[in-house]
């Protein structure tokens, strides 16, 4: 079991209190203590270690803000897991296990499961990829609210949180737009956004992202976008998560982002601001 499981289990499992938590922290100062290193080797810039070891990174942004689309893509790009709470949160509920029976009720009525249950599923999820070697981390979903947040920096140094930013008449549709395909996995929007430019900036056009035709037919929505819950869920978000944003904002770790529309205009640009070589651009110069 890696360090960080180890200590992050301690610390949010059960009746966890501060004072377990320190306890935790010392037993695991010398973990502790490397990760920090590693970390404070890459402070100057947002340049990732090779092995991806030093990508400890963080997403923040509300529900339909593309979380998971741009940090899959930056996991695949640096070569580091994408931890996702909420798919553990739904791979959970398809377990079938009595013990996440209850969840499902939490989850369809956009409410937050409780900060065990989270630290539960992420520690086993870390000790998975602990066991298969895995390096480094871009988290998306968590930490969600102040005590979650406490928690990671208490066994780990988190060096970058990206805040994704979208104009808020998006969300809604984006979430609502959202589909997957059940056989593939392949994650799709049928939402086409298209909205007038604020104080004089330019239009936002987000084109739907249409499955191809073999997957027409196999897509699922999930239970918890609709129009509904997903409200619910954007104010349990400033509610309880925007507060997050500042918790990292007073460490100066938050790259707030405003996606300035689509895939195809953003990620070139949230590359940019990330310092990261867009490897597509570098393909086409090599051709
Ligand atoms: N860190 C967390 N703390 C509490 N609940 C969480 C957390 N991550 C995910 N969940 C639960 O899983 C649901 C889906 O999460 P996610 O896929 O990240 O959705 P969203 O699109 O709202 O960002 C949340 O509404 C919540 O019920």
């Amino acid at each position: 079991m890696s360090a960080m499981s180890r200590a992050i289990r301690a610390f949010g499992g059960g009746a966890a209190s501060r004072r377990n938590l320190s306890v935790a922290a010392s037993k695991e100062a010398p973990a502790l203590a490397a990760a920090a290193a590693v970390v404070a080797g890459r402070r100057g810039g947002r340049d990732p270690g090779e092995d991806g070891s030093r990508v400890q990174w963080v997403f923040l942004g509300c529900p339909g803000v593309g979380k998971g689309t741009y940090a899959g893509r930056l996991s695949r790009l640096l070569g580091v897991p994408h931890i996702a709470t909420g798919d553990l949160v739904r791979d959970a509920l398809a377990s079938q296990d009595p013990l996440y029976k209850q969840l499902a009720e939490i989850v369809n009525h956009g409410k937050l499961v409780s900060d065990e249950i989270i630290i539960n599923l992420l520690s086993k999820r870390l000790e998975e990829g602990e066991e298969k070697g895995e390096l480094g981390f871009i988290l998306d979903g968590f930490p969600r609210t102040i005590r979650q947040a406490e928690i990671l920096e208490g066994v780990t140094d988190i060096d970058l949180v990206i805040n994704l930013k979208l104009r808020e008449e998006a969300l809604l549709a984006k979430c609502i737009g959202r589909r997957k395909c059940s056989q593939c996995g392949g994650n799709f929007n049928v939402a086409s956004i298209d909205i007038e430019g604020q104080n004089g900036g330019p239009r936002m056009y987000m084109p739907p992202l249409l499955p191809p035709p073999e997957c027409e037919s196999k897509l699922i929505t999930r239970a918890d976008d609709t129009e509904e819950v997903v409200k619910e869920r954007l104010r349990v978000y400033h509610d309880l998560c925007e507060p997050v944003e500042d918790f990292y904002r007073a460490r100066g770790k938050l790259l707030e982002f405003n996606l300035p529309g689509g895939i195809p205009e953003s990620w070139p640009k949230l590359l940019q601001a990330l310092n990261i070589e867009d490897p597509d651009n570098k393909r086409s110069a090599a051709a």
